[in-house]
């Protein structure tokens, strides 16, 4: 199945545009897996245990593995959300961009050794970097378009030719890139208006929407502002508010991360008509 067939599966399934971030930071994490070699896997089994029934995607950002040594646990976390919810896309957001002979090893780390369904990719450095990803047809490359962070303005918002470097991204994959239709965009949920852009020029691909949650996103306004003309098209991400919800008096930490999955995921559901 490809990327997008799956994608839309998960959403219909689970009525929901939530994508629930795994960015296991050890100092974060309960004291019963601090202590444990392998804490990162089963504190995030325990997430996606809580919130499987809630979101569309899982998408572990790659950094908070490899800088601990830990991707074996990244590779059994993307194993155990195939073999037990596997309908459900695993987004891998590592950023990737380098010459094509390097780009093939970052797909084949992201298709092949991870399994992911999609993986995140910095168009920087422009097609002949994009297209090994390309090679996987029916996997997922999700490029960064409007991140969400406020420095992302400094090269994104260069004018160029009258319109914005992030447009030209965006008119850029949908008009060349997307030969296979499995491409998306990043957009962050922290740039309403652009995302509104975004939306208007790239039709329903779908968009990959951080910064509600710990970055402060209004939801109302991500979901108006980049919601498809049947009110699906984003995985709407959101990592640290879930991950580490703080638990009410005797509610553990995956107990905690459901109800706030819940409520985000109810929160956007209501914007969506
Ligand atoms: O523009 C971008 C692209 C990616 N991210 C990633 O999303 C999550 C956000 O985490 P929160 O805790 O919900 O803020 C994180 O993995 C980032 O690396 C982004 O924030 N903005």
């Amino acid at each position: 199945m490809t990327f997008i067939n799956k994608l839309s599966a998960a959403w219909a399934a689970n009525d929901s545009l939530l994508c629930v971030g795994l960015d296991p930071d050890m100092a974060k994490l309960p004291a019963q897996f601090q202590n444990d070699p392998q804490g990162i896997y089963h504190f995030c089994r325990e997430i996606i245990d809580a919130t499987a029934d809630l979101a569309c995607s899982f998408k572990p950002q790659i950094a908070y593995f490899a800088a601990l040594g830990a991707e074996d646990q990244l590779e059994k976390i993307c194993r155990y959300v195939r073999d037990n919810y596997p309908h459900m896309p695993v987004i891998l957001d590592a950023k990737r961009g380098d010459i094509g002979a390097t780009a093939r090893q970052y797909a084949r780390e992201a298709y092949d050794r991870y399994g992911a369904d999609a993986v995140t990719v910095n168009p920087y450095m422009g097609s002949d970097s994009v297209e090994p990803y390309m090679e996987w047809s029916e996997r997922g490359v999700i490029i960064l378009c409007r991140t969400s962070n406020a420095g992302g303005s400094d090269l994104q918002f260069l004018n160029v030719d009258g319109k914005p470097l992030y447009q030209h991204v965006a008119r850029l994959v949908a008009d060349k890139w997307n030969a296979n239709g499995q491409c998306a965009l990043v957009v962050g949920a922290t740039f309403p208006e652009e995302l509104a852009q975004v939306r208007a020029i790239v039709g329903d691909m779908p968009l990959l929407v951080p910064g509600i949650g710990a970055q402060g996103g209004d939801i109302e306004a991500t979901v108006k502002s980049g919601r498809t003309y049947d009110g699906t098209g984003m995985m709407i991400n959101s990592s640290r508010a879930i991950l580490y919800a703080a638990p009410q008096a005797g509610e553990d930490f995956a107990a905690a991360a459901r109800r706030v999955a819940l409520e985000t995921r109810d929160a956007i559901n209501r914007h969506r008509a």
